[in-house]
């Protein structure tokens, strides 16, 4: 499996910066951590754009993942069957993924293996599938690497669940976002009806706890503040309030601000 990106970063000296120098030159790395809709992918995108930083949503490559094994039919009809782990790491390993940053949307668009998967890879199902092969240790296993390699081109902010806990203990910066279940279904309500289509409140507050009780008891790499992040609730915050707090504890942490 391959996955790249092009970063925000407006020197390209950086891009051309040999891994294997990895052990001399160090690139920040910032990790936004927290449960579906806590609004991570929205403060990612400000501090990437601000910083010139690659972004990684770490979300979209296991989202990837759970679409491509829905597709195979590994998941079952519904997306409910026994899941054969070893037919998911076979499936994994063979992802081109590319990352391209979309201005019009505030995230990536997606390239797997040459074509642009689209915005259907984002909706609640498919985080389910997501949430479902992501309690494989080999799966993980497979993405870290290649997660880690994201921050050896340029500064690096990382969006996920176990950004700070596994992927990048070392990371600079680890905050770890929240909000309340209500006030994240709130938010794709509002996301879902602003887009014109149809959602169900309920509905959709059913499916973030059954995520959020997948994610936060699995036993590999479960949704969890490090014990060095920031814990940020923004259940009361809006979104200019959450990226001025992050940006202030970044600035804090010695990261800095050109704008
Ligand atoms: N502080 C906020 N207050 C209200 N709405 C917000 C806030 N932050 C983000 N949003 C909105 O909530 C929705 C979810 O935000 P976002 O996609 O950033 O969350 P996320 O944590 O990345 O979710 P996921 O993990 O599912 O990708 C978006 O429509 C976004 O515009
Ligand atoms: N570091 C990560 C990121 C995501 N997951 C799993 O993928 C699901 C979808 O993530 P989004 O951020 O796009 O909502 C999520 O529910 C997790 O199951 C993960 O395990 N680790």
């Amino acid at each position: 499996m391959t996955v790249s990106t092009p970063d925000f970063t407006p020197d390209n000296a950086l891009q051309d910066h040999d891994p294997s120098e990895q052990a001399v030159q160090r690139y920040p790395v910032i990790c936004i951590d927290g449960p579906s809709g806590a609004g991570k992918g929205t403060v990612t995108w400000r501090l990437a754009q601000a910083l010139g930083y690659q972004l990684l949503d770490s979300g979209a490559l296991y989202r990837i993942v759970g679409l491509k094994a829905f597709e195979a039919g590994l998941l079952g009809a519904d997306g409910c069957q026994d899941i054969d782990e070893q037919a998911v790491l076979a499936l994994t390993q063979g992802l081109d993924i590319v990352f391209v940053p979309n201005e019009a949307s505030g995230r990536v668009d997606i390239i797997v293996n040459g074509d642009a998967v689209g915005e259907q890879v984002r909706n609640e199902t498919v985080g389910g599938y997501a949430s479902k092969i992501a309690v494989f240790p080999k799966v993980r296993q497979a993405l870290l690497t290649l997660q880690q390699k994201m921050a050896s081109r340029s500064g690096l902010v990382a969006d996920g669940r176990d950004m700070g806990t596994v992927v990048f203990p070392d990371a600079d910066v680890k905050v770890f976002l929240t909000a309340s279940a209500k006030a994240r279904a709130e938010r794709r309500v509002t996301q879902l009806l602003n887009a014109g289509q149809t959602a169900d409140f309920e509905a959709i507050l059913a499916t973030i706890k059954a995520r959020d009780e997948r994610d936060e008891n699995r036993a590999t790499a479960p949704s969890k503040p490090a014990k060095d992040a920031l814990l940020l609730d923004s259940s009361c915050l809006d979104a200019d309030s959450v990226y001025a707090q992050v940006k202030k504890y970044c600035q804090d942490k010695g990261i800095c601000f050109n704008n």
